[in-house]
């Protein structure tokens, strides 16, 4: 007699598939009670949180439909008051799963018995008519953001024109462009435009996705929203200038700032979180940023003060204005958990924003940004911070960001200055924008503004035109597989950089030294100068500001930017390039879950690999030690001590001391990262 497959193997796998459905139906549970999604996704204890977001996205899109089965099959009584949650991931895994609803548990059998009742309920109601619900109806267009520190507008264009892309005719207004990109004509898969304000964004089909371009593989073309790169353009820091990203990781909006600044002056990136820390340090090593100094640490301690003249805030917020993330439920029931969830995370926006405006004495403008779609963490915290910040002013965003018409909610001192990006209206994920000021700055920015208008009615322009084709598609085996190609690569030429002290004989003595200051160092050897970058930045720019003032007597787009750029251009004329190629890898789609989750498994691999470099510098040590000295600042240093102007002054001449060298040093800039011991989120 053949004996019975065991049934442990059997109980095991079944375990394992049901383990992935049970934690889809708990996250489900929890959003609904107004967790934040990517949160619970992030924290499920399930590994492949690729799959574990597809189940989800899945029975959000068919969440309708399946309402509806289960009032009309009357499921849920039937079935001994089955937990509902669950019985809508078994519903969709069932109906509408590549792989089906698998296992034999009691629970899974006893809805597969449903299967032949759901389509006929399906055809009889037309109920697919119903799917797509809430979270998914928005079709948005792939945003794609060209790397400058790594590659050119130009070279992208190339290659997309031999991939046989169509390149369509950058439309002159952004009304012409939203009309374009919702149109027919944008649905083709071998189709892309410029964006309208952001010269270095390519727009394309939703569908379009660039797994097997070594260009995107690489990290030359980065996947972000046109509503993430608005903070960067809006900030528009000057090359040269210092800057701070107090909320930065994953990273996606330092390495634009690091783009828009041309890898030149200082750039701090700041993150309390550790995971998310880790993910940015690998994520700005592989996107070429090379000024940045990286922090874990809480941005209401961070140290340094004197020299910051840009900041970026960018906290965690509610995320509702993300599309395709599950929204909280709106039910009464949800609806003071909710709003004291809102309060809280308003709370400490104000907080972080009270901090920036009042802790850096050379601040001039701060960008406010938000993924959130409720006032409570948007205009009604930038309204607060008004109000005793005088020192700051708004600057009217939707004059930056030429024709768009969605600003600040109506009803609070901010709303005509503020920024909304809406997902139907614009074509992007749910953004809120605010640009703060100083007041008196404010002139020189007019000035500033007008000088570049006039210096482009003198000056002639050509127009870019070219034409390209299509690519392939994703999945997870592809990303993996690729990864691992990736790795093989980094691992014969050994370029990585990365991490942990131990085996360093000068970190050891470091961390001696420094007794509480954990190290992490992370350096980078190269430099990325691009050719003249500057030129075709320029270039375009007096494209578009041609086309604007023929259409409309426009303000000019990048134009803080220009003039500086322009006299950047004449001192750096005689900078070589000296691009030098370094280590890919691949990541997942654009949602920032999967390409975190992408980058951890990267790192896994890269750390098994064992492919680390550690290198100290001096500077480093250097920074280290102030930062052990300012370690005890707990908030807002409002009044300063004596002792603390001291520190500031012996900073300044430290960091002028690092400038100097870094003037001196040619080619080979390191990007020094301390990971600072701070308290847990
Ligand atoms: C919306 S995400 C930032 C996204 C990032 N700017 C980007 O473009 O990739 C918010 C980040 O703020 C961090 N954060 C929240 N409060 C913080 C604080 N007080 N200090 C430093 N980081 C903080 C979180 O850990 C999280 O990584």
């Amino acid at each position: 007699m053949i004996p019975e497959k065991p049934a442990t193997k059997m109980n095991k796998n079944q375990d394992k598939t049901s383990g992935l459905y049970k934690i889809a139906a708990k996250i489900i549970k929890k959003v609904k009670t107004g967790s934040s999604y990517k949160t619970q996704l992030y924290q499920a204890q399930y590994p492949n949180k690729l799959t574990l977001n597809a189940v989800l996205m899945n029975v959000f899109k068919w969440e309708k439909v399946i309402d509806v089965l289960v009032e009309k099959s009357n499921i849920l009584e039937k079935e001994n008051n089955m937990d509902r949650d669950l019985v809508y991931v078994f519903i969709t895994e069932m109906m509408w799963s590549k792989f089906g609803l698998k296992g034999n548990a009691k629970n899974i059998l006893a809805i597969k018995k449903y299967k032949n009742e759901f389509l006929k309920l399906m055809k009889e109601h037309d109920l697919e008519k119903l799917s797509g619900s809430k979270y998914t109806k928005v079709l948005k267009p792939r945003f794609f953001r060209v790397n400058t520190l790594m590659t050119t507008i130009e070279e992208i264009l190339e290659k997309l024109s031999k991939l046989k892309f169509n390149k369509l005719e950058s439309p002159k207004s952004y009304a012409e462009f939203l009309e374009l990109i919702k149109s027919d004509k944008f649905k083709a898969k071998n189709v892309f435009v410029q964006d309208v304000h952001i010269k270095e964004l390519l727009v394309f089909n939703s569908k379009v996705k660039f797994y097997e371009l070594e260009e995107y593989n690489n990290g030359s073309l980065i996947v972000q929203d046109k509503a993430s790169c608005l903070a960067a353009y809006l900030l528009n820091p000057e090359p040269n200038s210092t800057v701070l990203d107090m909320c930065a990781a994953p990273g996606m909006k330092t390495s634009h700032l690091a783009a828009i600044m041309q890898n030149k002056g200082k750039l701090y990136a700041v993150d309390r979180c550790k995971d998310r820390f880790n993910i940015m340090q690998k994520m700005l090593e592989r996107y070429m940023v090379q000024n940045v100094e990286t922090f874990n640490m809480d941005a209401l301690t961070f140290p340094y003060y004197d020299d910051v003249k840009y900041i970026l805030l960018d906290p965690s917020c509610s995320g509702s204005g993300i599309v395709d993330r599950v929204r909280n439920d709106s039910s009464e029931q949800n609806q003071n958990y909710f709003q004291t969830r809102l309060k809280k995370l308003a709370n400490v926006h104000a907080q972080l924003l009270n901090h920036a405006l009042k802790s850096y004495p050379k601040l001039e403008r701060l960008v406010y940004s938000t993924c959130s779609a409720n006032h409570e963490e948007n205009e009604a915290v930038v309204d607060e911070a008004l109000s005793v910040n005088g020192k700051f002013k708004l600057l009217d965003c939707t004059k930056i960001v030429k024709g768009w018409t969605n600003k600040g909610v109506p009803g609070f001192d901010c709303s005509e200055m503020c920024l909304n990006a809406i997902p139907s209206d614009d074509c992007t994920n749910g953004f809120f924008i605010a640009v703060f000021v100083r007041r008196d700055l404010e002139e020189k920015e007019v000035v500033k503004q007008e000088k570049n208008v006039e210096d482009i009615v003198v000056k002639e322009e050509e127009n870019i035109v070219d034409e390209e084709e299509n690519i392939a598609d994703n999945e997870e085996e592809k990303l993996i597989e690729n990864t691992k190609i990736i790795n093989k690569k980094n691992k014969k030429a050994n370029k990585s950089i990365v991490i942990n002290t131990d085996s360093n004989v000068e970190s050891k003595s470091n961390i001696k030294k420094q007794k509480n200051i954990e190290d992490n160092v992370v350096v980078k050897e190269e430099q990325n100068i691009a050719d003249n970058e500057e030129e075709k930045l320029i270039e375009s720019t007096k494209i578009i500001n041609k086309k604007n003032k023929k259409a409309n007597k426009s303000i000019v787009i990048n134009t803080d930017s220009n003039v500086e750029s322009k006299s950047n251009i004449k001192k750096q004329k005689n900078i070589e390039d000296n691009v030098v190629v370094k280590e890919e890898q691949n990541i997942a789609d654009n949602e920032e879950e999967k390409l975190i989750e992408s980058t951890k498994i990267i790192n896994k691999k890269n750390k098994k690999a064992n492919k680390s470099i550690v290198i100290n510098t001096d500077s480093n040590v250097e920074s280290k030690s102030n930062i052990k000295k300012q370690k005890n600042i707990e908030s807002t240093p409002i009044v300063k001590s004596k002792n603390a102007k001291r520190r500031e002054r012996r900073l300044k001449l430290e960091q002028s001391k690092g400038k100097n060298n870094q003037n001196t040093t040619k080619v080979k800039k390191p990007k020094k990262t301390k990971k600072l011991k701070t308290e847990e989120i």
